[in-house]
């Protein structure tokens, strides 16, 4: 994917947990203002009521009235004093707004940092993919990896944020036949069902994967590989085959929760955004999610981290280090696409990672280290392969993009399911074909 740096005004929050985690901060901070500019000026309200108790009135006092109660000294000296003193004094007290214009100024300051509407647009395509991934109309709900209950949840979030716009200006509403009947019944409790929708298009590879709908696979065994490097005899690790074409690898407890957390420990700030490019995944650039790219002088643990990779695969994965840390959002997905590049067949590709690819050969492997649990959605999706991997915090995903020949394989194709529920974070590294000419073992 290709990234671009994006400046405070422009953030997506919709696509990643941290982003959204930011937005949650600045809107506890917007109530914060709120609440005290609300005090302040509930102070104020509490100062004029005690000084109009204070002074006992009547409204529709007639002349003798008056003259009773100037009559009294105690009335007569209070009224000079009053109306002499006091009058101009809260004149002023009233006008000082200093108290309540630092919360208004910090309030505006805030808003600058509010989602916009593309953003605003971004969250309901976000729902909509929810809601037409999983099928969440259909009573026949997957049961595998996909958990009624919690998908409902997210349809009725879906709703509210359909509710909460009163205009149709969104693309989504393109699947709507019957807009009026739609819209009113998005005002309708969240538990009816919604029927106003056209009939279903015959579900994708992937949405048949995400739905949990692929057959499942061998029954493989999980053993312990302490053989593959010098390394696994002293640690060997829970290794699962998932598939022989593609050589897909799945390793259990690879990676620490220490290092998770140092890992996951990045502010929005150093992130930036990954947007699909028009070699993977031809047609409109779409958002994807946050990442942290670190590249060739990356620290200790990236260095550790590469040897691990080196440790498993057996493969020499050269001098770079360089690792993507991934965070992705609700309803947040990445649409099928391939690791590798094919440069024969887009030559006069001009990506900025070419050259490299033409230097050091196309990505061989990918490595993927899920450093979250996704209990439901969010699967690392084959679809040609008809392989769904559910991320499980700790595990790696292993596989090869190439055939031995060096030539692409097709079935190594992959999605990512919408999020759900939860903060999805991946990390992943891939390795270039040249590093390893001479120690790919032969799979075939
Ligand atoms: O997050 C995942 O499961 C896959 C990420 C991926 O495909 C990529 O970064 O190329
Ligand atoms: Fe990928």
């Amino acid at each position: 994917e290709e990234t671009s740096k994006d400046s405070p005004k422009d953030i997506i929050y919709s696509i990643s947990i941290r982003a959204l985690s930011e937005l949650r901060e600045i809107e506890n901070s917007y109530m914060e203002h709120l609440t005290n500019f609300a005090s302040s000026l509930q102070h104020k309200v509490d100062v004029l009521k005690v000084f109009i108790d204070s002074v006992t009135y009547e409204s529709n006092g007639g002349k003798a009235d008056r003259i009773r109660y100037v009559s009294n000294p105690l009335n007569f000296f209070r009224l000079v004093r009053r109306t002499h003193e006091d009058w101009s004094k809260l004149i002023t007290f009233i006008r000082d707004q200093k108290s309540v214009n630092v919360h208004i100024e910090e309030m505006h300051k805030l808003v600058n940092r509010t989602p916009n509407s593309e953003d605003m647009q971004e969250a309901l395509l976000g729902m909509d993919r929810i809601e037409h991934f999983y099928d969440l109309k259909s009573s026949d709900m997957a049961n595998g990896l996909v958990s009624d209950q919690q998908l409902q949840r997210a349809a009725q979030w879906y709703r509210l944020a359909l509710n909460a716009i009163s205009e149709p200006q969104n693309n989504i509403f393109c699947s709507v036949d019957h807009l009026s009947d739609y819209m009113k019944e998005l005002s309708q409790d969240p538990g009816l069902p919604l029927v106003h929708l056209k009939a279903k298009p015959i579900a994708t590879a992937v949405e048949r994967g995400c739905r949990g709908k692929f057959p499942p696979g061998p029954q493989l065994v999980c053993r312990y590989n302490s053989t593959s490097t010098p390394f696994m005899r002293y640690a060997p690790l829970k290794q699962e085959e998932i598939s022989r074409n593609p050589l897909i690898w799945l390793y259990h407890d690879v990676i620490y929760d220490s290092e998770i957390a140092q890992l996951k420990n990045l502010t929005r700030d150093e992130m930036i955004q990954g947007i699909t490019d028009n070699y993977t995944t031809p047609g409109k650039a779409s958002r994807l999610f946050h990442l942290k790219a670190t590249d060739d002088d990356g620290g200790k643990l990236d260095k550790a981290l590469v040897n691990r990779m080196a440790d498993i695969s057996g493969l020499d994965v050269g001098n770079t280090t360089s690792l993507a840390r991934i965070n992705y959002g609700l309803g947040g997905y990445f649409p099928e696409h391939s690791d590798y590049t094919d440069l024969k067949m887009h030559p006069a590709s001009n990506l900025w990672y070419t050259e490299e690819l033409i230097e050091e050969g196309d990505r061989l492997i990918t490595f993927l280290f899920y450093m979250t649990d996704v209990p439901v959605g969010g699967a690392t999706i084959f679809p040609e392969a008809e392989i769904a991997i559910q991320p499980k915090k700790g595990s790696a995903l292993f596989w090869y993009n190439l055939h031995n020949n060096c030539e692409p394989n097709p079935l190594t194709r992959h999605a990512v399911c919408p999020m759900t529920v939860g903060s999805r974070w991946v990390l992943v590294k891939s390795m270039l074909n040249y590093d390893h000419m001479f120690k790919k073992p032969c799979y075939k």
